[in-house]
This record gives structure tokens, sequence and C-alpha cells, in this order.
């Protein structure tokens, strides 16, 4: 990747020395269960990559509470606890989901006092009939594909120390907002909020939707590396759909393979590339930190603001 203005570049055996051994918070049998967990990440990765920068997110956390305190203290406002907002960004299948579960399981290790909640801004697009209404079932995920207005609410009553708050859920498995099914979090102190759009500037808005964020990263990788990465999570999906009728895969799942891959070829190519290229990569310098990977899902270098 070339030189990025404005920020420090490590390459990968450099940062790791940043989470020395001797200051190990966390016991081994803690560690070993979230490798446990995300089978799919390796330990080298949890290591080298993901404890550091726990470590820094921490840093962060840290300074937020104390800044939080001094806010209210001269504003002379009663305390009360607002989250801190971790924003993740990147392509379509370039790992953010899975990055933002093995970190949400690291902080609550590393932080054993804080509620740690994780959403994904799919939550927010609008339901397939409404994209089929608005003609654009083919830009699923561009930003106007999103109901903006109702996750800048959200963000805004999070924000404002609401009691509860709640977002609708989305389901790869049926492609569409599962009817009835909300997701509710009650006051979380760290909020972890991936998706494709987290740095970008809603249409017809004043306002980023970074700017409710306290941390953010975006996951990078080669476009090439990527379209890999979307066909064999298709793949996956085709493997678990084709004995559930119910599954918006289940007619490709059941038909000839290679047309199934033909169709997602053109689906990464024509919505989701085109999309990176548009609207995805020219927010990457608002992250606070990339994490660049190269094959295998390997993180190669990482970018930290100056
Ligand atoms: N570190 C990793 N090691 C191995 N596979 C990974 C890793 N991160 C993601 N994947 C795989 O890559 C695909 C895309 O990851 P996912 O987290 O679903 O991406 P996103 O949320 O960005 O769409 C999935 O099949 C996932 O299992
Ligand atoms: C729901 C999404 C916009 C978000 O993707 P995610 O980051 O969760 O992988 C994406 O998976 C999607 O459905 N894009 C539309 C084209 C397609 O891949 O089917």
């Amino acid at each position: 990747m070339e030189e990025l203005m404005n920020y420090y570049h490590f390459e990968r055996d450099q940062w790791r020395q940043f989470y020395s051994n001797e200051k190990i918070e966390i016991s081994q049998n803690s560690l070993n269960q979230i490798k446990a967990f995300s089978d799919r990440i390796s330990v080298l990765d949890v290591d080298e990559v993901f404890l550091p920068l726990t470590k820094l997110i921490k840093l962060r956390y840290n300074e937020y509470l104390s800044w939080q305190e001094e806010k209210t203290d001269f504003l002379q406002l009663p305390q009360k606890r607002v989250p801190f907002i971790l924003g993740i960004a990147g392509s379509v299948a370039v790992g953010k989901s899975t990055s933002a579960r093995l970190l949400a399981k690291l902080l609550e290790k590393f932080l054993p006092d804080a509620k740690v909640d994780l959403i994904t801004t799919d939550g927010f697009l609008y339901p397939n009939r409404v994209l089929q209404q608005k003609e654009i079932m083919n830009r699923k995920g561009f930003p106007e594909s999103y109901d903006m207005e109702k996750m800048l609410t959200f963000l805004n009553d999070l924000k404002a120390g609401a009691d509860a708050v709640e977002l609708p859920v989305y389901s790869h498995q049926i492609y569409d907002i599962v009817p009835d099914e909300t997701q509710i979090l009650e006051k979380p102190d760290i909020l972890i909020v991936e998706g494709i759009n987290t740095l970008q500037l809603p249409s017809n808005e004043m306002l980023y939707i970074s700017d409710f964020f306290d941390f953010s990263l975006y996951v990078d990788a080669n476009p090439r590396l990527i379209e890999q990465w979307f066909l064999e999570r298709f793949g996956m999906l085709l493997d678990s759909a084709f004995k559930d009728p119910t599954n918006y895969y289940y007619s490709l799942a059941t038909g000839d393979r290679n047309v199934a891959f033909e169709h997602a070829k053109k689906i990464w190519r024509e919505i989701d590339y085109t999309n990176l290229r548009e609207f995805i990569l020219p927010t990457r310098n608002r992250a606070d930190v990339i994490l660049h990977k190269t094959k295998h899902h390997k993180i190669d270098d990482i970018y930290l603001r100056k």
C-alpha cells in the first residue's frame, strides 16, 4: 500500500512489540478461550496484532472516561455514563465482523468492568420491500440504501445516555431485515459499530456518522483478495442454504454450482466492488487505525493516525 499522509506506518514485526509479554494483563487461560472462540483468526494474529491494538484502544477509552468526567464537572452537570463508540469500516467481505467479534471479546477481557456490545450497520439498511419500491435493489450497501436518519437518531440517543436503544436486525440468510426482530442495547460502556458505511457522510446530512465515534478502524486489502474472500464466504452460504428453502440462496444452492459462482462474481463486480471504489475506499483516511491484510487474511501493515 502507498504511504498515507499523517499516519505512522508499522510493519507487523514492529507493531507486535508494543504489547510485550511482561505486561500481560489477561491469563493464558482467557487468551486460549478467545482463540478457540475465533477459530478463523490465527493465534498469531491475536498475539501480534490484536493485543497491541486492544491495549491502544484501552488507553483511548481511559482518556475518554477522564474527559467525560472533567467535561461534566466543568459544565456542572450530573455525571452520567455515555458509551465509548468504536467504528469499524472496510469493504464487504474484508473481515469487519470477524475482527469486531474478536475485539469485543478482547475488550471484555482487558476491561472486565465494562459492558461491551456489538452492532452492525446492516440493521439500518432499508428492507428489500423499500429498496424495491425505490428501485435500488441493485444498490444494496450504497449510501442511499441505508436509513441514515434512523442511524443518526440511534447514535444520538446512545450518546445522550438513553437507558435502552433498539435497532433492526439484518440477516445474510434471508438477505433482508428480519421482520419483528430487534436488538436492544442497555447502556453499554463500549459499543463496537461495524459496517461498510461507518466513515461515510450521509447524503443530505451535515454530520458524519464518524462524528459519534471515539475511535475508528478501517480494514483494508487488495480488492482481488477481497473478491476471493467474498466468493469463499458465498460458497459457505451456499453450503448452509441447500437444505433450507427459506434461505435466500436456496435456489442457487440447489442448482449448478458454476452458475451460482458466476452470479456471485457479477454481484461482486457490479455492486460490492463498485461500492468499494466509489464510496468505501475514499473514507479510509478518516480512520484512526488502518489494518492492512494480505493473503490468507494475514495482517501485514498497521497505520496509526499521527
Ligand atoms: N482473520 C481471518 N482469518 C480467516 N478468515 C477470515 C478472517 N477474517 C474474516 N475471515 C473470513 O472472510 C470472510 C469475510 O469475513 P466477514 O467478517 O464476514 O467480513 P465482513 O464483515 O467485512 O463482510 C468470512 O468468510 C470470514 O470467515
Ligand atoms: C449487507 C451488505 C451491504 C453488507 O455487507 P457486510 O459488510 O455485512 O458483508 C452486503 O453483504 C450486501 O448484501 N451487498 C449487496 C450485494 C451482495 O453482496 O449481495
